[in-house]
């Protein structure tokens, strides 16, 4: 047990998971499992001369070869779970006035697709934090350069005199005034807060309805734009991609001016646009956050950063990750439970959880390439630079730290700050933190610290994963391979966590192995497992069994619903399938340099039949993407192999007995299960959202083509041939 530094009592106390020894027989049992299947596939390989069956086997060999070494890996997050509890009075008694100031950075890229409304609603929730107010200072980052999103942030500067108020007098959580005004729709019982409720609700409806007013004309009401110098710096040349540095110090903490309603100070509040230029390449949020730092340096300089995405308000004033649109049985598997509640908590045992960009606080330091000096006191207190200085020169100094050159011939992203040319640069500058000496822990309230907004489509779901996975296999095939790069500075369980996550997208090669060859051999009343006799039946059975139930009880325990596992488990094959590929693919070409990396930013809002489905837990197609051919092709494949195995086998009592393919008729029978959205969405589903008739024909056409390959007679030819049929369609989705 352990706690925080300094001295007195600890600010925090560890515990360690109890009951383990469960959990290694657990372990040491599936292990035993494991190596009695590769004794099994070692010594049954069937002779050459069988032709299909024999590369079948060698392939079957390979995929659980895969899995066994990476279900191994995910055994690192699961070894030795620890939990935080938190001491706060025992932080402000000894530190009273000595706590160290906080910048707080909220990134935005678009304003069509992240409504300025949501990004202030965030922006508010933050500055609304039970945190000395001077101490306090707030930055939006805003990529697009949009006129809309800085109108809107000037009126959110103008509301938080009302808003801060009124959270601190009543108390109020969550502190994002949509959420809060939606959770609240009739007033508050006690009178005294009544009449504050009603009139803190209509000012924020007004200044709801001036911002939606603006984003539907597409610009800033004319009266406006004398009210401040700030809209002087847009002209009709400004596009997102094409645009001067902005910086906008809409409230300077410093000044004794702006008080707010009851006399309280407000915090630092700046808008700041990055210089953007059409053949420049701006490195994404990365290239967004290392603007944010120096800017931030000039202005307040802060020892604490806390970063959050514009959708992520603050759903808990106290604790300076989590999703707020998720249905109850999570369709699309996006509340991450059991990253948040399983994997961080044993990534905290092992060295420390990722840096997973929202949510997480760093030291200024850390994020600036600072190596760990254990003899070095930890700086809490910042110098603060240019006090004297006032706003407008400020401003001016900067504006020069976001100009396009700035950071050529600099350390810049790559030594300092965040790096650059990751889709995920947050989990690599977070290895690069830990491996530099810094620690990292995770603190998960009983009240979830932030919400953000989860994709509410299959396909922006799909997208998400497939940025997510190829941006971790990167991390891999680049010199900060967790077991290179790490070497002798993490430790083996850290190692194997990190390499659990970049090895997400590879995983799509076995499972597509099984769910495409499993069939066919099945169809052809090829036997790949043993007979139920047999004796090395029981290792299959006992493997499927024992880590299914333990997934479930995990899920369960992570606070999933039954059926909320259920559809994890279809997110867990779609993501294999149709996410995961694309990953693999673009990794390579990236490899080979005939790809950039890109950014697909995730909708943030969706039409409302769109919603009304989400709400509905109803899978959401609809679109002609490729990613959903793949997966109609299979559902396909699966069930036709599955009924025309049945028939021969129980009518035409063809291949002998059941006996020796009963694993593979119970793998096709759950993949057929997993898929009834999908056949529901072919077939039987009418209005929006459902599987477009042109997939649904090609996916039976290439379901029937893989149906009629023969597998028995000629043997390797014949097998390689349903390969050129996803390799096409690959090809197919990159133009
Ligand atoms: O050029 C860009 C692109 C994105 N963003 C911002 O980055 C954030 C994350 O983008 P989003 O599309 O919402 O991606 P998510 O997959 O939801 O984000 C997760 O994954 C990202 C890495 O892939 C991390 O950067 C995020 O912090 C993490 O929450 C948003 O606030 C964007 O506005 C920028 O500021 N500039
Ligand atoms: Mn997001």
């Amino acid at each position: 047990m352990g706690g925080g530094v300094g001295d007195g009592e600890v600010l925090f106390e560890t515990k360690r998971a109890k009951g383990r020894i469960w959990y290694k027989l657990y372990f040491c049992s599936v292990l035993a499992g494991l190596c009695m299947i590769w004794v099994y596939r070692a010594i049954q390989i069937p002779g050459g001369g069988g032709g299909g069956r024999w590369w079948a086997w060698i392939g079957i060999f390979g995929a659980e070869l895969w899995f066994s070494l990476y279900w191994i890996l995910t055994q690192a997050v699961r070894w030795n779970p620890t939990y935080r509890y938190t001491f706060k009075e025992r932080l402000s008694q000894r530190y009273q006035d000595k706590l160290p100031n906080v910048d707080i950075f909220v990134c935005t890229a678009d304003p069509v697709i992240e409504p300025p409304i949501m990004v202030i609603n965030t922006v508010l929730s933050v500055m609304a934090y039970q945190y000395p107010v001077e101490k306090l200072s707030v930055y939006l980052s805003d990529d697009s350069g949009s006129e809309l999103t800085f109108y809107a942030l000037l009126e959110a500067s103008r509301f938080a005199k009302a808003w801060l108020p009124f959270c601190k007098k009543f108390k109020v959580e969550p502190r994002s005034p949509a959420a809060y005004f939606e959770e609240t729709l009739a007033s508050p019982r006690e009178r005294a807060e009544a009449v504050d409720w009603l009139a803190t609700k209509s000012l924020y409806e007004e200044m709801e309805n001036r911002i939606d007013v603006a984003a539907k004309l597409g610009r800033v009401p004319a009266d406006q734009h004398k009210q401040h110098k700030g809209f002087s710096q847009w002209n009709s040349a400004i596009t997102p991609r094409d645009h001067q540095a902005i910086v906008e110090i809409l409230i300077d903490g410093r000044d004794e001016k702006p008080l707010d309603d009851e006399e309280f100070v407000l915090p630092t509040l700046v808008y700041m646009a990055r210089e953007k230029r059409p053949f420049h390449h701006h490195n994404f949020k990365a290239g967004a956050m290392n603007s944010l730092l120096r800017v931030s340096s000039e202005i307040s300089n802060g020892a604490i950063i806390l970063n959050v995405d514009c959708d992520m308000y603050s759903n808990n004033s106290e604790t300076e990750r989590c999703t707020i649109n998720i249905t109850k049985n999570d369709i699309y598997g996006n509340s991450l439970r059991l990253m948040t509640e399983v994997d961080f908590h044993g990534l905290d045992g092992v060295g420390g959880p990722l840096y997973t960009g929202s949510g997480c606080f760093h030291r200024r330091e850390c994020l600036m390439g600072k190596e760990y000096d254990a003899n070095s006191k930890a700086q809490l207190e910042l110098i603060r630079k240019n006090l004297e200085a006032n706003t407008s020169i400020l401003e001016e100094k900067a504006k020069h730290l976001i100009t396009c050159s700035y950071e050529s011939n600099t350390e810049w992203g790559k030594e300092m700050g965040l790096k650059y040319g990751s889709p995920v640069e947050d989990v690599i500058t977070g290895l690069s933190i830990q491996c530099r000496g810094w620690k990292s822990i995770y603190f998960n309230p009983s009240r979830i610290g932030f919400l953000g907004v989860a994709p509410v489509t299959l396909a922006q779901t799909l997208v998400q994963h497939k940025r997510w996975s190829e941006g971790d296999l990167q991390i891999f095939f680049s010199k900060y391979c967790p077991f290179i790069f790490g070497h002798g500075k993490i430790k083996l369980g850290l190692k194997m966590a990190y390499t659990m996550y970049c090895l997400w997208s590879p995983c799509s090669l076995p499972t597509l192995y099984h769910v495409v060859i499993l069939p066919m051999a099945l169809r052809h009343g090829i036997s790949l497992y043993p007979n139920i006799n047999s004796i090395w039946f029981m290792p299959f059975a006992y493997v499927i069994a024992a880590t299914k139930l333990y997934s479930l009880s995990e899920s369960l325990w992570a606070g999933y619903t039954l059926k909320g596992w259920w559809n994890e488990q279809r997110m867990w094959l779609f993501k294999r399938l149709a996410s995961y590929p694309f990953a693999v693919v673009d990794t390579f070409l990236k490899l080979l340099g005939v790809n950039k990396s890109a950014f697909v930013v995730t909708a943030k809002v969706a039409d409302k039949e769109v919603s009304k489905r989400y709400e509905q837990e109803i899978m959401e197609f609809g679109s002609h993407s490729l990613m959903f051919t793949i997966l109609a092709t299979i559902a396909m494949l699966n069930v036709i192999c599955l009924v025309s195995g049945v028939k021969r086998m129980v009518w035409e009592g063809e291949f002998g007995s059941l006996d020796s393919l009963l694993v593979q008729l119970v793998v096709c029978g759950t993949v057929v299960l997993v898929n009834i959205p999908v056949y529901e969405a072919m077939f039987l589903r009418s209005g929006g959202g459902r599987i477009p008739n042109s997939i649904t024909f090609t996916s039976i056409a290439l379901a029937i083509l893989a149906y009629a390959v023969p597998m028995r007679q000629t043997g390797s030819a014949s097998l390689v041939f349903p390969w050129h049929q996803t390799e096409k369609t690959h090809k197919a989705l990159l133009e």
